[in-house]
C-alpha cells in the first residue's frame, strides 16, 4: 500500500530537493499544500496528522511548532532543522553509524558540517584511536545553499562575495552534535567558512598522529575507517592520496560521501578529509535515505549516487 508524505516547508531549499525525489516514486504519495495554505496553521495541523511520514524542512522554531502540532500516536517524522539533533526520544538520522533508524519514529537529519566530521572521527573514537578527550580541531568549506534562501539571495546579489568566514562566537548550532554522537568529551574547535560554489562541501579534521596515545599510522586510521563503512554503497573511504580536491562553482548533486586520509611521508600528521555535497548526504538525500529505510522501501531509491 502507497504510503503519503507530508513535506513541511516543500518550497524552500532541501524541501524543493527532497519533493523532486520522492516526485512520482512508487510506494509514496505526496501530500501538498498550495502556495495560500503552506504556512497556514490549521492545513499544516491536518496535513502533519494525516501523513504516514513527515519531513521538516523548517527553521528549528518552525520544526518544533509543527512537532507540537502531531497529536496521534502514528506520524513519522525526519525533520532535516537542527532542533532535536541531541534530544531525547529522536534517533540520530546517520545509519551507517549504527544509528537505527529503520525502526524509528523521530528522526533527526544530521547536520552537513556534522555529517562529515562524525564520518571521519566517529569510528576513530570508537576504535580507540582518537581518546574520548582529544582536543580536535575541524576546518570546513561549505556552498553558500548551506545557508538557505537567506545566503543563496545574498551571495547571488553580491557576486563580489567569495568567501565568507564565519563562528566566531565558537558556538555553532552543529557543536552539541559534533561531540554527542563523536562521544567526545569536548566539542572540537570549528571553522566553517562559506565559498563562492553554489552546494558541495569539504570537512577537514587535522591530526597529530605521533602525539595520539596509540601512535596511529596512516594504515591503522584507514583500516578503522574502511572496516566502518564496509558494504556502503553512499560511503567510500578512499585509499588513495589525491594532489588535490576540487569543488566547482556550479557542480551537479549528488548524495555520496567520500573520504580521504592524507599523510605525511614520515607518518607524524594526517588531515582527515570527508567531501560532500551539503544538499546531498548532508540534507535531502540523508532525509529520503530515512525515509526509505523507514518506510521498508529499496534503501537507494532516489538517490544519486
Ligand atoms: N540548506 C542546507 O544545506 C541545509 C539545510 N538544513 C536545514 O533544513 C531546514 C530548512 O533549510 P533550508 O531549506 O536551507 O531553508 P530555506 O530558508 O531555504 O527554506 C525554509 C522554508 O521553510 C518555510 N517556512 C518558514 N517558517 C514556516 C512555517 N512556520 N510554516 C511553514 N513553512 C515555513 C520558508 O518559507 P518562506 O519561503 O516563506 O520563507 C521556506 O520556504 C533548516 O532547519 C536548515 O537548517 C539542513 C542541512 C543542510
Ligand atoms: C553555510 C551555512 O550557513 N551553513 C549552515 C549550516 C547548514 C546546515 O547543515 O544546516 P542544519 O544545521 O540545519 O543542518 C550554518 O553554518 O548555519
Amino acid at each position: 500500500m502507497s504510503k503519503s508524505v507530508f513535506i513541511d516547508g516543500a518550497v524552500g531549499t532541501t524541501g524543493l530537493e527532497i519533493r523532486e525525489r520522492l516526485e512520482g516514486r512508487d510506494g509514496l504519495s505526496l501530500i501538498l499544500l498550495d502556495e495560500a495554505r503552506r504556512k497556514d496553521r490549521e492545513a499544516r495541523r491536518e496535513a502533519l496528522n494525516s501523513a504516514d511520514f513527515v519531513i521538516l524542512c523548517l527553521p528549528d522554531d518552525a520544526a518544533r511548532e509543527a512537532v507540537a502540532l502531531i497529536d496521534n500516536p502514528h506520524t513519522r517524522v525526519i525533520d532535516a532543522s537542527s532542533a532535536h539533533r541531541v534530544a531525547e526520544g529522536w534517533t540520530y538520522g546517520f545509519p551507517e553509524l549504527g544509528f537505527d533508524v529503520v525502526n524509528a519514529r523521530f528522526v533527526s537529519n544530521p547536520g552537513c558540517y556534522p555529517t562529515g566530521f562524525l564520518a571521519l572521527v566517529a569510528p576513530l573514537v570508537r576504535a580507540g584511536l582518537i581518546p574520548a578527550d582529544w582536543p580536535l580541531t575541524v576546518n570546513a568549506v561549505s556552498g553558500y545553499s548551506g545557508g538557505g534562501k537567506a545566503l543563496i539571495e545574498r551571495f547571488e546579489n553580491d557576486e563580489t562575495l567569495a568567501y565568507r568566514d564565519y563562528g566566531f562566537g565558537l558556538a555553532h548550532k552543529h557543536l552539541p552534535e559534533m561531540q554527542r554522537h563523536a562521544g567526545l568529551a569536548y566539542a572540537p574547535v570549528f571553522a566553517p567558512m562559506v565559498i563562492r560554489a553554489h552546494r558541495g562541501m569539504v570537512v577537514e579534521v587535522p591530526l597529530p598522529l605521533a602525539a595520539l596515545p596509540t601512535r596511529p599510522g596512516r594504515d591503522a586510521i584507514l583500516a578503522a575507517l574502511t572496516a566502518a563503512f564496509a558494504g556502503s554503497p553512499i560511503v567510500t573511504v578512499h585509499q588513495d592520496q589525491p594532489d588535490e580536491l576540487l569543488v566547482r562553482e556550479s557542480a551537479a548533486g549528488n548524495d555520496r560521501l567520500d573520504l580521504y586520509v592524507f599523510a605525511g611521508a614520515d607518518g607524524a600528521q594526517a588531515r582527515l578529509v570527508a567531501t560532500l555535497d551539503n544538499l546531498g548526504k548532508g540534507a535531502s538525500g540523508a532525509a529520503v535515505q530515512s525515509l526509505n529505510l523507514m518506510a521498508g522501501l529499496d534503501p537507494l531509491a532516489g538517490l544519486n549516487l
